[in-house]
Formats: C-alpha cells, structure tokens, sequence
C-alpha cells in the first residue's frame, strides 16, 4: 500500500488544501457507453432484468391508462347516469379502473422481485472479479494504489451499482417511456393543450442537462475524496499504536477532520446541485400545468374540449408529474453509478505485466540453483535503478548471507528471485531457466519468503503456517510439517494458545508479539518445504536466546536448501557458508565471513555498523575469529547512504 498521505499526519490542526485522489485515472467515456462496459457482468442477469424492465414498463402504461378509462367514464356512464339515473354502466368502468390499479401493483412487485436478486448476482460477481484482479495484479500496483482507494471501489461504488441495477436503470427507462407516451397522448387527444404541456419540457431538458454535466464531475470528486477518507482511516487503524505513543491522536484525528470536511463540502455542493434541480423539475411543470388548467377551461368553455379529455389530462399529467420530478433523482443515480463504473474499470484494466509466458517451459527436475545475471531493476518511480548489472550465484543446497547498508537494495534483490517484481535488465535464472519463462505458480512453489515484517491472516496458526504447503496433500503430512516448521521456528509458544494450533490470530485474533509473528512467519516459510527459500531479515525482532535456538535449527533443515538470508544482525550472518556484499546496486565481493573480514573494507564497515546496533540494543553478534580494525570506506565522509564514518545513521 502506498506510504500515509502527507495530509494524514499533519504537524498542526490547519485543515490541508484538497488533494488530488491517490490513485490514477483515464479518459473518460460518454455516459451510456461508460454504463455499457457492465454489459458482460450483466449478461447472465439480462432475461430477468428485461422482465422487470417490462413489468415496469407494463405499470406505467396500466397508470397511463387509468386517466383514459376516466375520460371515457366521467363523459360516457358518468354523464350518461346524470341525465338517466342509471348507473348500471358506472360500475363495470369503475371495476376496469380497480384492476387497472390492481394490475399496476402487481407489475410494480413483480419488478421487485425480478430484478432484487440478480442485482445482488452481479454485484457480487464484480466484486469478486475486482478481488480476482488485485490479488494478480503486481506489487508495484499495490505500490501506488492506497488501500483506501480499492475498499471503497470494491465495496461503496458497487453498492451505487447494485442499487442502479435494482432501481434506477429501469425507473430511468420507464420514466423516459412514461413521459413521452404521456405527452403523445395528451397531443393526440387534448391538441393545443397537449403542446402546450409538451413546451415545458423543453427547460427541463436543458436544466437536466447542465445538471448531469455539474453533478458528473461533483460525484466523482466525492467518490474519491470517499476513497482517501477510508484510506486515512485504514492507516491511522494500522498505526494507532505509533499514533498512540507519539501523541500524534489529536493531529490525526484533526487530517481526518479535514479530510471529512472536504468530502462534506462535496457532498453538499452534490445534495444543492440535486435540491435545486429537483426544484426545477417540480417548478416547471407546475407552472405549465397552471397554464394548461387556465387553456383546458376555455377550451371546455369554447366546447373544443369535454369535461372528460379535461379530466383524463390532468390525470395523465399527475401519472408523468412522478417521473418529472423523480428525474433529479435518477439522473443522479445514473451518474453515481457511471462514476462507479469508472472507478471500478479503473482498476480492472490495468494490465498485468507481470504474467505467465504464453509458452511456458516445464520446470526441470527442481534443484534450487539460483542466478542473478547482470540484473538492473529500477523502481517504476525512481529516477535511477537501485540495482545495477547485479551478478549473483547461489549454487544448490547453499546458504548466502546478503549485507549491505541500508537501502542499498537487499529487500529489493530478494524480491525479484520469487518474482514479486521483473528485473528492468538482465535475468533470474531458477535452475537454469530465466523465472519469466516459467509459470508463476511454478516459480513461487520452488522459492518460498519470510518477511521482516510477518503479516498473519485473521485465521488459525495452522492455516497461516500451511499457507504455502500443497492444498492436496494428506492431513498427516499436512500436521508432520506444521509440527516440524513450528518446532523449527521455535514457535512452541503456539502450544500454550487457547486452542493451540487452531487458535484465530491476525487482526481479528488473538494478538501476538512481533517475535511470536516473526516466528510464524518463518515457520510459514519452512513448512511450503521450497528448494529455495528467502529470508528478509526474518530473526530479527528475536531475543538472543531464541535466535540462538533457531538458527540452529535452521542449519539443520536447511542444508539441501539454497537460502538467501538478509542479514541486518551480524548473528544471522552465522547461518550463512558465505557472505555477498551489496553496495551501490552492485555486488562487490563474495566470499565467506573470515575472508571478507580480511579483504573488504567495506563489509568490515557494515559489519561493524551493524554491530554497533547491536550493541546497542544487546543482541548477538558473529563471533569474530580475528578482529580486524574497521576503515571507514572512501575516507570516511558521509556517504550518499546517509551514515557517517562510523556506520551511525545520520
Ligand atoms: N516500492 C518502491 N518504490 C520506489 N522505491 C523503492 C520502493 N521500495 C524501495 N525503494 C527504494 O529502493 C531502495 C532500496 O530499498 P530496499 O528496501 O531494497 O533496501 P534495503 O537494502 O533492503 O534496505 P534496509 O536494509 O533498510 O531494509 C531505497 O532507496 C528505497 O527507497
């Protein structure tokens, strides 16, 4: 996810200027065809939304036919039965009007009906299409997008979606039929009184016109300041305890204020363009229909019109008076939900660089020979690369420690061995075969990786560890290496647990210490039983003794498989048969512990900057055969890494 807004964690309580949505958008398309692109999620709803559809539409002409019926009652039976006294005629009309009414009701439930259930199909079929796609898409997407910006895509705008789909897809098709039917009608059988009527349209379609092009841009503005809104409170979720012990609440609480303000005032300015559009269209057609009232009884007056056309024109008016006014309404809903679907194809198209080769080699026979060959790797961001023409063997069966300054790249060049990321130049060879010819399942089964910073799912200790382990293996096999990789780890601890191995952690478990979580971590990475197997610093938040205890162990079990170790304490160096040291994106020396003590200048000054750290927190540091004194590299001056001589950081 991408870093905290800087609007997130203000230094006073001045609200921040609006800020530009953190993720990325594209050309827009017109309404319709923007609303088109649902059509293959829709697809397998269709039959049952034109059902409703119809339904709808077969309500609005039973309502239309209503004021038709009327007319012929009030100058037929009506005036008949005034002048005869018998109303033996009224009654049948009056029964066709009720199963008129009775009708309408019922095509209006069956629309329901019709329509509640697939709308709730495609909604959830797009969600988990979106999660699908995020799941596939590349770190270096992740990198970009803030977590905010993907939970409100997939959760609000997909809602606006459902609710389009249920309602305002067809009320906005209905309320177009209903309107112009409505006003053919009243032409056809009220004349001048019809066009007149027809005149008001006129500005209501200009007014809804302007109206749809401001509330477009509004709603988008919502829609994403709605995204960062979520954002900041994933992070301010996430880091509470920073926030916490920095006494930073009331600075974020007053980011999060701003943020909230903005969307409000968003949300305002949506709530006035709609308030004052909905009184237009109720303004407009009451003022014509006053109009027409005045026109109707002249005309009655001047016998070019009866009672009954009179009558049937106002009720024809007051069954199109609702969609008129609901107009607003749905027009909103429309544009909502085409923002939605903006946002949601947003993300949807972006493309995966990063897939399977369209002609995949069969892996060989898997050895855990690992090769960097002249790899460059530049971030998509950064100005230059952070690794440059790295060469790099890791022979089967071997353990190399990985050091180097930090942000000299290590993190990086581990990430690009199970493909996390593609090399800009060069290649990662597994076993001899370039990793972008081999499919991704393949790669990712061969190396496994343990984190730094271990992220546990809100599952139990035994589907987090099994994580990475074949779904179709036995259940015995499955608790030998769930009971191997814990032991291995040192993660006995895991015993103790309410439930033990069954216990819920993560975020909606049980809470864990950041040894106990770097512990199952590791135990995650051992248990998938890789032929390779990286290790970004995974020892590192352990007290001594238990570092002590696992790299033991890990010794044991790793000796047929090829480890990558990033070393940020010097003891994790003691679990390597050699050393690579990183510097400025290249490797400069290999070799192991002992010989680079000797030779290298540069490793001595990590080394002993690393175990001035450690030192200075009392942890372990390698046992050193023969001290060698420390040169500070290139004469000592602050380097471009940001520390000084010394190795302290600046
Ligand atoms: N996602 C990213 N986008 C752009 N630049 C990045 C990204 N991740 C890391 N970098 C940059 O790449 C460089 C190397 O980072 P990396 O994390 O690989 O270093 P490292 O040696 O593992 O550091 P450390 O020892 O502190 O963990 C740094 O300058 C860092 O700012």
């Amino acid at each position: 996810m991408s870093p905290m807004p800087t609007d997130a964690m203000p230094t006073d309580a001045t609200p921040t200027p609006p800020q530009p949505p953190t993720a990325p958008r594209r050309a827009e398309l017109a309404t319709i065809p923007a609303l088109l692109r649902l059509l293959p999620f829709v697809r397998p709803a269709l039959p049952r939304l034109i059902a409703g559809l119809f339904s709808a539409l077969g309500a609005s002409l039973a309502a239309l036919a209503i004021p038709r019926v009327l007319q012929v009652i009030v100058d037929g039976p009506l005036a008949e039965g005034a002048r005869t006294g018998d109303t033996g005629a009224l009654w049948g009309a009056v029964a066709l009007v009720l199963g008129l009414g009775l009708a309408e009701a019922g095509l209006i439930l069956a629309r329901r009906t019709l329509v509640m259930l697939p709308a709730n199909r495609v909604e959830a079929d797009l969600r988990m299409t979106l999660f699908r796609h995020l799941q596939d898409l590349p770190i270096a997407f992740h990198d970009r997008w803030s977590g905010g910006q993907l939970l409100s895509r997939s959760m609000s705008d997909l809602g606006l979606l459902r609710r389009f789909l249920v309602f305002g897809q067809i009320q906005l098709v209905v309320s177009c039929v209903t309107v112009v039917v409505g006003i053919g009608l009243l032409a056809a059988t009220t004349g001048w009184l019809g066009l007149v009527y027809l005149a008001g349209a006129v500005p209501v379609s200009v007014i809804a016109f302007r109206f749809a092009r401001r509330y477009r841009v509004v709603s988008r503005r919502a829609q994403d300041q709605a995204g960062d809104l979520a954002t900041t409170v994933e992070e301010s979720v996430h880091g509470i305890r920073v926030l916490k012990a920095f006494g930073r609440g009331r600075d974020a609480l007053a980011s999060f204020t701003g943020q909230a303000e903005r969307l409000r005032t968003t949300e305002l300015a949506k709530a006035r363009s709609q308030a004052t559009v909905n009184v237009a269209l109720t303004a407009i057609p009451e003022l014509t229909l006053a109009a027409c009232l005045v026109l109707g009884a002249l005309m009655v007056h001047q016998g070019t019109l009866t009672i009954g056309a009179l009558t049937a024109f106002f009720a024809t008016v007051a069954v199109m008076s609702a969609p008129v006014v609901d107009l607003g309404m749905t027009l909103s809903m429309t544009l909502n939900a085409r923002t939605a679907v903006d946002r949601y194809f947003d993300v949807l198209t972006t493309t995966n660089p990063l897939t399977d080769p369209v002609d995949p080699v069969d892996p060989p026979e898997p050895h855990g020979h690992v090769r960097l060959r002249d790899v460059t790797f530049r971030y998509d961001d950064a100005t230059r690369p952070v690794l440059d023409r790295v060469d790099l063997d890791l022979p089967a069966g071997t353990t190399t420690a990985l050091v180097g300054l930090t942000g000299s790249g290590k993190s990086t060049l581990a990430m690009l061995i199970p493909r996390l990321y593609d090399v800009t130049g060069g290649a990662v060879e597994l076993d001899g075969v370039d990793v972008r010819r081999l499919r991704r399942t393949d790669v990712r089964r061969t190396v496994a990786v343990a984190f730094e910073d271990p992220t546990l799912f809100s599952a139990s200790v035994r589907d987090n560890v099994l994580l990475g382990v074949d779904d179709t293996l036995p259940g015995a096999r499955k608790d030998e290496l769930l009971a191997e990789a814990l032991d291995v780890a040192q993660a006995q601890f895991t015993g103790h647990l309410p439930h033990g191995v069954d216990t819920r952690i993560g975020e909606e478990g049980l809470s864990l210490s950041g040894g106990q979580r770097q512990r199952l971590a590791l135990a995650r990475a051992i248990a998938a039983r890789p032929r390779v197997l990286v290790l970004d610093d995974p020892l590192s938040a352990l007290d001594v003794a238990t570092e002590e205890r696992v790299t033991a162990r890990l010794r044991e079990v790793l000796h047929d498989t090829t480890t990558l170790v990033i070393a940020h304490r010097p003891s994790t160096v003691a679990l390597a048969d050699r050393v690579a040291v990183l510097q400025d994106g290249r490797i400069t020396a290999v070799g192991t512990h002992t010989e680079l003590l000797a030779t290298d200048p540069h490793y001595r000054y990590v080394i002993s900057s690393l175990e001035d750290d450690a030192a200075e927190h009392g942890i372990g540091t390698v046992p050193d055969p023969d001290p060698v004194p420390v040169l500070p590299p290139d004469g000592g001056g602050p380097d471009e890494l940001g520390t000084d001589a010394t190795g302290a950081r600046l």
